[in-house]
């Protein structure tokens, strides 16, 4: 076992506060990261507030992890010493399930292992990426390609991934319409994939407040969802929407904004069921549909498609000991458009 320093939260909805825990000693198959960078996603704040239900404490939150291999072991032969990558939402699964072998483990039938608040095959819990190392299974570690900064890179191991899949998914590319619900952390990764993808791209914000950033990171229209003209003016329009909202949606309402066979992907977990009157599905053929991040083979296609387009995340990159306050930063839409804490801080 080796002892690294970490940020925890020790208790439900407590603030987090450095600590010490362990790391696993390296094993066949097992590579050491030293972390260089650990983004802030709102899952962890839903976690460590509880809110989407019992958890397990003291919580090392971070699953968008960036760093470089120091140590591999004897049977490791995907990654050396050296190597710049990256671990996301899962660190493990089963392996052995019809969605395992398709490669998108993150729906594992048989029980996959998340990066933190889960626990690992060994029965012990899982700790995330706000620590100085970890040590995680090969075959569920990340190579960052030359080109992309670690720090801009990290929040594309969730950020990233979670837009990149349901893009590729519903065909956003060229001649699509694409409407991208919520500017955070996901909703600035989606609105620079699916330009990237080739789609006109249109943001539905609760604001204009962060118009000229939405245009900048791609956006070829931008409207405010606060505003009723929108949903107007909008009727019928997309082929897709993405909806990153943390909070719980209207969507009936954006149901409507969709065209005939149109599919709205809701990515956003908020804490609260939302309701639903199912006329708007069934007028215009509609589909409402959801995605969990991405498979293992599909992170590392969309880390290889931003390397190729040039595409990071917009950071602000913080020191450890300012987490709590970016925590309430994020619950008051205050970010642009992730915070990555530097791990050299904690
Ligand atoms: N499906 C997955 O695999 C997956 C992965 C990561 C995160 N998530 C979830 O996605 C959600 C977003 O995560 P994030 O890290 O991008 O959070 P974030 O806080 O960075 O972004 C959420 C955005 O939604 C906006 N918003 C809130 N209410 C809105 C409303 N009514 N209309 C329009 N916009 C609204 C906020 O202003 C903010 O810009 C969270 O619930 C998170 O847990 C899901
Ligand atoms: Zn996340």
């Amino acid at each position: 076992m080796t002892t690294v320093a970490a940020y925890a939260a020790p208790a439900a909805k407590a603030p987090l506060e450095r600590t010490t825990i362990e790391r696993r000693e390296v094993r066949e198959h097992d590579v050491l990261i030293d972390i260089k960078f650990a983004g802030i996603c709102h899952s962890d704040i839903h976690q460590v507030q509880e809110g989407w239900g019992e958890a397990i404490f003291p919580m090392v939150p971070g699953h968008e992890i960036a760093g470089v291999v120091s140590e591999v072991g004897p049977g490791v032969t995907k990654f050396a010493v050296g190597d710049r990558v990256g671990v996301g939402c899962m660190v493990d699964s089963c392996r052995e399930c019809e969605n395992c072998k398709a490669g998108r483990e993150q729906y594992c039938t048989g029980g996959n292992v998340m990066t933190y608040n889960g626990i690992g095959k060994d029965g012990e819990p899982t700790y995330g990426g706000y620590s100085e190392k970890v040590v995680v299974d090969e075959n569920f570690v990340l190579g960052i390609p030359e080109g992309i900064s670690l720090d801009e890179a990290a929040p594309l191991l969730c950020a990233g991934i979670t837009t990149y899949s349901p893009l590729r998914r519903w065909n956003a590319g060229p001649g699509k319409k694409v409407a991208v619900v919520g500017l955070g952390g996901l909703g600035h990764m989606a609105v620079k994939l699916a330009h990237a993808l080739g789609a006109e791209v249109t943001v539905l914000s609760q604001s204009l407040r962060k118009k000229d950033d939405g245009l900048k990171l791609g956006a070829d229209h931008y409207y405010a969802t606060s505003d009723p003209a929108t949903f107007e003016e909008l009727a019928g329009s997309f082929d897709l929407i993405v909806s990153t909202v943390s909070a719980p949606l209207d969507l009936g309402a954006y149901l409507g904004l969709l065209k005939t066979e149109g599919t709205l992907a809701n990515v956003g977990a908020p804490e609260e069921p939302v309701s639903l009157n199912l006329f708007a599905l069934l007028g215009g053929g509609k589909s409402l549909s959801g995605s969990m991040i991405g498979g293992i083979a599909e992170t590392q296609e969309m880390l290889d498609f931003c390397a190729e387009h040039g595409i990071g995340a917009e950071i602000e990159l913080i020191a450890a000991s300012e987490v709590n306050e970016a925590y309430e930063r994020v619950q008051a839409s205050d970010v642009r458009y992730r915070f990555v804490i530097d791990t050299a801080t904690i």
